[in-house]
């Protein structure tokens, strides 16, 4: 059986003022020893006081998006070295917001993907599908053609998340079923594992993302192929974040 850490991701977006802060002391008060990685990505303008604050605690910090350069002349980008040099373990890329505001495509999320390896970070690669491609039947094959395009060919396992997040899911409160969720998840892994071999498939760990809240968190997590979540809206409150880490620590 392979074991897999479970993971409890929560991704601020575009929310967080330095009263924000607290969250974070809140969230570490509450959390005995969790049996899961906790992981959170506020914006940058957060990450080093974020970092210092959790120095010695079980949280971990992300960044949402990186620059696939080191460093240059482009302004208003953050290179994945200056994440990781603020703090940051992980960075997001390709979620579906910066593919849709920004026309990220897949080679770009890659380029992204290689930057964060290059500056030794995990790379939190998002895929999903919309609405119209589920209403559809396109969903896997989708899917399919933003795993081939979004990975690096050298990825390896320990650096490399996949989270899939359908996108008509996200903020919503819509969710798929769980069946759904479980046929796209055994449906990545497989993917992963044709293409990396069996040691990468069974130990690279996936994320589900959309509308995961305290109350199915649980439900969601204990689906075989789901590693933990990447959370939205209720990873903004350590009150309601908790909820979502206990499970992932259960389920651990
Ligand atoms: O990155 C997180 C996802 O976009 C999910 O957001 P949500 O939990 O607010 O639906």
């Amino acid at each position: 059986m392979p074991t897999r850490r479970k993971m409890a991701a929560g991704n601020w977006k575009m929310n967080g003022l330095a009263e924000a802060l607290s969250e974070l002391d809140t969230l570490d008060a509450t959390l005995p020893r969790p049996r899961c990685d906790v992981l959170l990505c506020p914006p940058a303008t957060l990450l080093s006081s974020m970092a210092a604050l959790a120095k010695g605690t079980a949280i971990k910090l992300g960044g949402q998006d990186c620059h696939w350069q080191e460093k240059g002349a482009h302004t208003g980008d953050i290179s994945a070295e200056m994440l990781a040099d603020a703090g940051a373990v992980a960075v997001i890329v390709g979620h579906s917001e910066r593919r849709a505001d920004h026309g990220e495509d897949d080679a770009t999320v890659r380029a992204k993907a290689e930057a964060a390896h290059r500056a030794g970070l995990t790379a939190i690669i998002c895929v999903g599908e919309t609405g119209d491609d589920r209403d559809a039947g396109r969903t896997l094959d989708v899917v399919g053609a933003q795993l081939d395009g979004s990975i690096p060919d050298n990825a390896d396992a320990a650096g490399t998340i996949i989270a899939y997040e359908p996108v008509w899911a996200i903020g919503t409160g819509r969710t798929p079923t769980l069946g759904d969720i479980e046929e796209v998840h055994r449906f990545i892994r497989a993917r992963l594992t044709d293409r990396f071999g069996d040691a990468f498939g069974d130990a690279v760990r996936l994320l589900y993302g959309g509308s995961v809240k305290a109350g199915n968190a649980a439900e969601i997590f204990e689906i075989a192929d789901v590693d933990g979540g990447l959370v939205g809206g209720a990873s903004l409150k350590a009150s309601d974040f908790k909820g979502i880490v206990d499970a992932a620590s259960r389920l651990s």
